[in-house]
């Protein structure tokens, strides 16, 4: 469950989020719209603390994400999340970019890895592409492939 109790954010003087409450149970998807600026990004980057909240509360899986004393990368790990910009690896294939945290991360056996990306090149429909490098897809492909490598992790939750 994700949950927003409160949540205000700042840049500086900027008041982006404003009183945010939100709670998203277990296999819900849920979609932000909002206008360019409004703080769609912002509030998705709390989830994962890659923005820090400035009052409020927010708990992810049950954990307090901005409390000290959490484990920040073991909450990332159950946390799959699609960048904007995709922000691929260029000097990687289609298939290493999605292996490499399996492998570094989770420790998984590079056929495994491989078996694991494949399945989920098939699932978004670009399994020709396993060996291409990013510069030789579509922006639509590399988000595919980003979403590939997302969902190769596992995670609990997934942010776009
Ligand atoms: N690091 C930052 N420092 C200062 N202001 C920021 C920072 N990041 C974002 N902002 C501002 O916060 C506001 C919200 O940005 P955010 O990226 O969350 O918007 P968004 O709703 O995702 O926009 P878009 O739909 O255009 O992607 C914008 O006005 C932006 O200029």
């Amino acid at each position: 469950m994700i949950y927003f109790h409160q949540v205000n954010k700042y840049y500086g003087d900027f008041h982006v989020l404003k009183d945010i409450n939100l709670t998203i149970h277990q296999g819900e998807v849920v979609v932000i719209i909002g206008p360019s600026g409004s703080g769609k990004s912002t509030l998705v980057r709390c989830i994962n603390r890659l923005e820090t909240i400035t009052s409020g509360e927010l708990i992810v899986d049950n954990v307090k994400v901005n409390d000290k004393k959490v484990d920040i990368n073991r909450l990332r790990r159950n946390i799959g999340m699609v960048f904007q910009h995709f922000n691929l690896y260029p000097h990687m294939t289609v298939l290493q970019n999605i292996t490499l945290a399996p492998r570094k991360v989770l420790r998984i056996p590079e056929k495994e890895a491989k078996e694991t990306a494949m399945y989920y090149l098939e699932k978004v429909g670009i399994p020709e592409k396993a060996n291409a490098y990013p510069s030789e897809l579509s922006g639509g492909q590399q988000q595919r492939v980003a979403i590939a490598r997302g969902l190769a992790m596992k995670p609990k939750i997934m942010l776009f």
